[in-house]
């Protein structure tokens, strides 16, 4: 019996037809693959060609996670030829869609999985990747508590860790041999997967309080401890284990909270772009959170600190924040606010004249009228939140209102921008967290910005691995921010507030050198480089086959 051709079956190093002759020889796989020596352009075409004929995205996220499974680089070429068209089929919307189905669509999958029931094999699942503490980069982990803003799906979240990375590696050249996705299965408190025959996970409700908290510590540990020089990501936690994971171990590791900081940054650059627009300052803002979630307190947290280093004080900053989350505006005689609420809830006595819906609430449209908002980010799921009503009273308020409907996936959208530009009259500024196409009004396309942190994090993760920075400083933050949105001109009536999608790769490295330099200036860069922008474009892996082959 021959050797096993592994090289066929590691998508790390399969070429498939693109093998020469003599490396077939060399890999023992001499009449394992037919005549034709292809080259890669002709193996993408052959495969786009494919995946066209599929007439859904989930579909296409199939084809395409099945492609991913069998040639690694294959997968990035075609993703990176066509980036504008297939960023939305590998991840956010379609990865929604694929992770409700996951358990019973199962294939087979690269993630490394984490169970709350057996804490002690951690150190051994990660051993078993076989990998050296320098062979890793980048690791992507989540517990899908909240995916996206489809709830919890316990280990079929999985997907959003290799989405994710998948965004790291087409956008920023992230090496795919050096990252690694985790699930942490902590059980889930889903009815339908628990009732669900096909569910691959573990099959009880969410595990909380201190088991959880020992399972996040050992994660941090182990991983820190076989990979130091790992940035760790995580993804899509609930809101308030999202926040004090963050706060709790911001210190003590190299990790990044994309649903915070890296949502909070890419909002960040939509403002700046926004007050190109209006000539204002940050300091001169009013900001409404429609979901004060993960997210939304996130992009508080990062837009009030812009204020405070635009002139105001802390409580300046947060006297002008406004939170509406499922009880209304937040205010401080509710009881049982979260923690992360509490900073920005209003003084009752402030409000007590404003006219309450009969349940008790104070609205969304009662708030605008009262505060004039300058700037209505949505990050509540609740879709179509943002009413013509809502749309009327911003530009009642302000002249050009930043209306930012950033919940995803498509069905939990606060509005589409087709029905907030006319209502505005053109004057809104809009960004979406999904990708959308122009909206013509009076004679102008205006171009929406896809305001998805998937914008921002592969350059930020990019700048943090080039300069070897310990931590992720708002500094880094901010940089991040600002590179983004130095990519655009939103003067011009109707451009977009956020550079292309398409050009996601330049914008990943120069967001990246910024990174880089703010990581230096912080003290946190362990890497020196003579020449940072080469150093910058070294670090980049490529979707072409090397000319020598790994023999093994
Ligand atoms: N565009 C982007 O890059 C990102 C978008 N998001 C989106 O933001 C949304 C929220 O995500 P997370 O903050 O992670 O979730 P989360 O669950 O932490 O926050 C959602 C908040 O909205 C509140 N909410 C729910 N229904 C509401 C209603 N009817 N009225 C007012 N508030 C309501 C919830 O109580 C919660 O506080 C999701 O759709 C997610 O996809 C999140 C991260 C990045
Ligand atoms: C984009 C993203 O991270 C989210 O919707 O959760
Ligand atoms: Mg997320």
């Amino acid at each position: 019996m021959s050797a096993r051709p592994t090289a066929l079956t590691d998508p790390l190093r399969n070429r498939g037809t693109a093998f020469t002759l003599e490396q077939r020889a060399r890999l023992g796989l001499t009449g394992r693959l037919p005549a034709a020596v292809e080259t890669l352009e002709e193996q993408a075409a052959r495969s786009y060609a494919q995946l066209r004929r599929y007439d859904t995205d989930l579909e296409k996220y199939v084809f395409l996670d099945s492609l991913h499974d069998r040639n690694e680089t294959l997968y990035y070429k075609v993703i990176g030829d066509h980036l504008s068209e297939l960023l939305p089929v590998v991840y956010d919307p379609t990865v929604g869609e694929a992770i409700k189905k996951w358990s019973t669509d199962y294939r087979r999958s690269r993630a490394v999985y984490l169970s709350i029931d057996r804490p002690q094999d951690i150190r051994a699942s990660f051993e078993s990747l076989d990998l050296s503490p320098d062979d890793v980069d980048l690791l992507v982990v989540s517990d899908a508590q909240e995916i996206l803003g489809i709830g919890d799906w316990g280990v079929n979240g999985t997907d959003i860790s290799i989405g994710k990375l998948a965004v790291y590696t087409a956008a920023a050249g992230i090496d795919p041999k050096r990252v690694i996705a985790v699930n942490l299965d902590v059980g889930t408190d889903n009815e339908l997967l628990l009732n669900d025959p096909t569910y691959l996970g573990n099959r009880h409700a969410r595990i909380t309080g201190e088991r959880y908290d020992q399972l996040i510590d050992a994660y941090l540990t182990t991983a820190a401890e076989l990979f130091p020089n790992a940035l760790l990501h995580f993804e899509d936690f609930g809101p308030g284990n999202a926040r004090r994971i963050l706060e709790q171990y911001r210190e003590k590791f190299r990790i990044f909270n994309d649903d915070m900081q890296g949502t909070g940054a890419i909002v960040m650059s939509c403002v700046i772009s926004g007050l190109k627009v209006t000539k204002q300052t940050f300091a001169e803002q009013r900001l409404l959170v429609y979901g004060a979630g993960t997210a939304g307190t996130g992009m508080a947290d990062q837009i009030s600190a812009a204020m405070v280093r635009s002139g105001l004080t802390t409580e300046q900053a947060r006297s002008r924040v406004w939170l509406i989350d499922r009880h209304g505006l937040v205010t401080d005689d509710m009881s049982g606010l979260p923690d992360y609420q509490q900073a920005y809830a209003r003084p009752a006595a402030e409000v007590a004249d404003w006219t309450r819906t009969t349940d008790g609430r104070l609205d969304l449209v009662t708030t605008i009228r009262q505060v004039k908002p300058t700037i209505l980010i949505g990050t509540s799921t609740d879709h179509n939140a943002f009413t013509p009503a809502v749309i009327d009273a911003m530009c009642a308020g302000v002249d050009r209102p930043i209306i930012l409907p950033l919940s995803n996936p498509t069905e939990r959208i606060e509005a589409m921008p087709v029905d907030i530009v006319p209502q505005s009259k053109g004057r809104a500024l809009v960004a979406t967290g999904i990708p959308v196409p122009p909206v013509p009004y009076d004679g102008v396309d205006h171009v929406i910005g896809q305001a998805n942190n998937a914008l921002l994090y592969p350059g930020l993760g990019l700048g943090t691995i080039v300069s070897g920075a310990t931590h992720v400083t708002d500094g880094m933050l901010l940089a991040a921010a600002e590179a983004v949105a130095g990519q655009v001109d939103p003067t011009p009536l109707g451009a977009s507030l956020l550079p292309d999608v398409e050009n996601l790769r330049a914008s990943s490295a120069t967001v990246a050198l910024a990174v880089a330099r703010a990581a230096a200036a912080d003290g946190v860069a362990t890497h020196a480089h003579d020449d940072l922008v080469q150093a910058v474009q070294d670090a980049m892996w490529q979707p072409v086959y090397p000319s020598d082959i790994d023999p093994t």
